[in-house]
């Protein structure tokens, strides 16, 4: 892989340069990050792009966790060479409506970690929170769509995953997260990357804390569909809404949009594969 090595401080400013690779995870080490660089760039380091036994797993921070089936020995002692983790875990799935990680120690440590993408900072209990590894590029689709002063509605905020790209794109947040936990690492988040200025974080039921009218709502649940009605009522011309999805739910959307006397433009996005024929999608809804 083609890299350009730079100090962690430039990593903020360089993650939307059009010499990055956004497909590419950096490779943070003391001296600095190496940064993938997109063909036909310049780089300055080549590294070694890494060996997969044909077995994915998710890095967060310095943790290694595997999803979906329990991994072989020799997946995790392939891990182990690899990214000399300090912990290892295995996540079943997650549960109930804040999404909490069914999780399993496979040796070290877990706890709290401080992950880097996209020159944004998440700090999290990988034991207690989820951070959904397959949401990367909707995160960079989104955060282009931010015109600067726009007001932004997360409504299933977690720990900052959305909130901290908009805001760091220009937008004015107001987050809602109902887990203690998931919100207080959202305040964390939202100091550590210099936000407080343009996020407000509340803790409760996004349905009592809506309030006035935002430019755009992001709904990032995938029963958001059971939430459109209150969102709808929070709504100008023009409004942009991203409503979650597991496959196509437009026809519920449309019956909701009609039930609220409302139109709008509906544009349906793949974010990430989610099971065997099973698709995360994400439904843009332009009010008219
Ligand atoms: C699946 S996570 C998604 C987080 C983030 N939007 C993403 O897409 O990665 C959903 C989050 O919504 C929170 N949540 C669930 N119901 C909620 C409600 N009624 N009001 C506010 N937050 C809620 C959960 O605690 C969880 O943190």
């Amino acid at each position: 892989m083609q890299t350009r090595l730079v100090p962690l401080t430039d990593m903020a400013v360089l993650m939307t340069e059009s010499w990055v690779d956004q497909t590419r995870r950096p490779f943070i080490t003391a001296e600095g990050a190496y940064v993938p660089v997109r063909e036909g760039f310049p780089s300055t380091h080549m590294l070694p792009s890494r060996r997969r036994s044909g077995r994915g797993y998710q890095k967060l921070g310095d943790v290694v966790i595997f999803h979906g089936a329990y991994p072989t020995l020799d997946e995790v002692n392939d891990v182990k060479t690899l990214e000399k983790p300090r912990g290892i875990f295995w996540i079943s799935g997650h549960e109930g409506v804040t999404r909490e990680p069914h999780i399993l120690r496979i040796e070290g440590s877990g706890g709290e970690v401080t992950h880097r993408e996209s020159g944004i900072i998440y700090r999290l209990d990988i034991e207690q929170v989820m951070f959904s590894q397959g949401n990367r590029e909707e995160k960079t689709r989104i955060s282009k769509m931010i015109h600067p002063g726009e007001t932004v509605a997360d409504m299933f905020a977690g720990i900052g995953y959305f909130s901290l790209g908009m805001a760091r794109a220009g937008a004015r947040v107001h987050a809602m997260e109902i887990n203690p936990v998931s919100f207080k690492y959202l305040e964390q988040n939202t100091t550590l990357n210099g936000l407080t200025g343009k996020i407000r974080a509340d803790n409760g039921d996004c349905r009592n804390l809506l309030s006035g009218v935002y430019d755009r709502i992001h709904m990032g649940h995938f029963e958001a569909v059971t939430f459109l009605d209150q969102a709808l009522r929070h709504v100008h011309k023009e409004t942009i809404l991203h409503v979650h999805m597991l496959g196509d739910r437009s026809d519920e959307i449309k019956n909701i949009l009609h039930d609220s006397s409302l139109d709008a433009n509906i544009t349906v996005h793949k974010v990430k594969k989610a099971g065997p024929r099973t698709w995360h999608l994400v439904a843009d809804v332009v009010i008219e």
